[in-house]
């Protein structure tokens, strides 16, 4: 079954422009899929379009099988955004609790510690969002979503700014959460990352899939996923 449908979404900020034309691809159970394409090809704003942030003019989007605005849906899926945005006046056991009531999970605290020491973050759970470095804010983003462990987890570039160290870790988590079955859309301009991660690749430009294929496919035809996406911006077809 597809977890995330996205049908035909079209979108425009100004209603002149469309950012997103007329785009489909979907996100399987158990998988990784990357989104790539170059700064303002629509990556952020399809995903703002996915949780309910923006209202898409045209298409239709479905999570788990439910209209994307449902609270069904919005159940389902958790979104880790590209800013380390997160409250400030709080600890992040208080953060990861509130976080816990809105997806009625059970949050198991010393799962969310032990987290903490293994992202090197050892002692810190109980200290206020304030005073944590912007790495620190990412690496609470991905604890929160580790813990929550939602069926559908998109991760808008958030790995940017953490050490290799907890770049290891997440994807190591990553691959666990796939091997529960869950799954996640990944957007990066870290190719490397979605070479070892992702099963499948959708390809954005200009607002519209120009590439979807398992990522082995686009290695095998041009050599790296970096080879595709500069053969792609090199050729006539653009
Ligand atoms: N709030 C906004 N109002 C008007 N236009 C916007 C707004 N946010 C984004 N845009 C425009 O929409 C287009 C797509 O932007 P978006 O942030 O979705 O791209 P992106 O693929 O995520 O880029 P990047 O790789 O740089 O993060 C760009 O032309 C951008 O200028």
């Amino acid at each position: 079954m597809n977890l995330l449908d996205v049908q035909n979404v079209s979108y425009s900020y100004d209603g002149v422009i469309n950012v997103l034309a007329d785009v489909s691809f979907s996100v399987e159970e158990e998988a990784i899929v990357g989104l790539v394409g170059p700064n303002g090809s629509g990556k952020s704003t399809l995903i703002k379009n996915i949780f309910d942030l923006l209202r898409f003019q045209s298409g239709s989007l479905r999570v788990g099988g439910y209209e994307h605005a449902s609270v069904e849906a919005k159940s389902l899926g958790m979104y880790l955004s590209s800013n380390d945005y997160l409250p400030e006046f709080l600890t992040a056991r208080e953060y990861i609790s509130l976080l816990g009531s809105l997806f009625c999970v059970d949050v198991d605290h010393s799962q969310a510690r032990d987290l903490f020491r293994r992202f090197s973050m050892d002692g810190r759970y109980d200290d206020v969002i304030e005073d944590y470095s912007h790495g620190m804010r990412k690496k609470t983003q991905l604890v929160s979503a580790l813990v929550m462990r939602r069926p559908l987890t998109v991760i808008d570039e958030t790995l940017n700014g953490i050490d290799l160290e907890a770049l290891h870790l997440s994807e190591k988590e990553f691959r666990c959460l796939r091997d529960e079955g869950r799954s996640i859309l990944l957007c990066t301009h870290d190719f490397a990352i979605l070479e070892r991660l992702a099963d499948r690749i959708v390809f954005l430009d200009l607002g519209q899939v120009v590439r979807d294929a398992p990522t082995q496919d686009l290695i095998a035809e041009h050599g790296s996923v970096t080879a595709m996406v500069f053969d792609y911006l090199g050729s006539e077809d653009r």
